[in-house]
């Protein structure tokens, strides 16, 4: 017996591509030093055909990964829920604070992300819930997994999957 088939959209660009710096800690308590990367997103959505015979608009997918993408570029991000990274936004400034270390900003430069560490997992995650507010306001939308890839160097993928309810 066929089996019905299943669909997905998948939209990667070459300006699907952001420069942040970040800082993560990684077993326990060692800390990076500040640094950048040129960090690429794709997206990918599956769910059933609408009238159009889309899983979902190209355009729109790509449009609005594009304003996220801006929203990081040039950017420093922050995570608001590390347990060991304080970050504190006084008048026009950020301040990050981890044991001894102190990192200082102009507000303007950085984006404060509600992630435990800014790992490019949490990162591809927080990208998704953003992309999950946009397609769960439209009525229409059937999608039922948005797939998110953020690759933090060449060759490096973080992919983080969300199954809309
Ligand atoms: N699964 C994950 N592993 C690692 C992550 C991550 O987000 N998820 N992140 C890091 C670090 O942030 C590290 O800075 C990654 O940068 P990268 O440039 O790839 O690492 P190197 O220090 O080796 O840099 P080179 O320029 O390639 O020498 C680590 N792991």
């Amino acid at each position: 017996m066929n089996q019905a088939p299943q669909y997905k959209v998948r939209v990667t660009k070459d300006h699907l591509v952001f420069s942040a710096a970040h800082f993560i800690t990684f077993n326990g308590t060692i800390c990076e030093r500040l640094h950048g990367h040129n960090w690429r997103v794709a997206a990918e959505l599956s769910g059933p055909l609408d009238e159009n015979g889309y899983v979902f608009d190209f355009i729109a997918l790509r449009d609005q990964l594009q304003k996220t993408v801006n929203a990081l570029d040039h950017r420093v991000l922050l995570p608001t829920q590390h347990p060991m990274i304080q970050v504190i936004e006084e008048n026009n400034e950020v301040q990050a604070t981890f044991e001894d270390r102190r990192w200082v900003f102009p507000r303007e430069d950085c984006i404060l992300l509600p992630v435990a560490n800014t790992t490019a997992e949490l990162i591809a995650h927080w990208i998704g819930q953003q992309l999950l507010t946009v397609i769960g306001s439209r009525e229409s939308s059937q999608i039922d997994l948005v797939q998110i890839e953020v690759e933090e160097n060449f060759g490096q993928w973080a992919i983080c999957q969300l199954r809309v309810s």
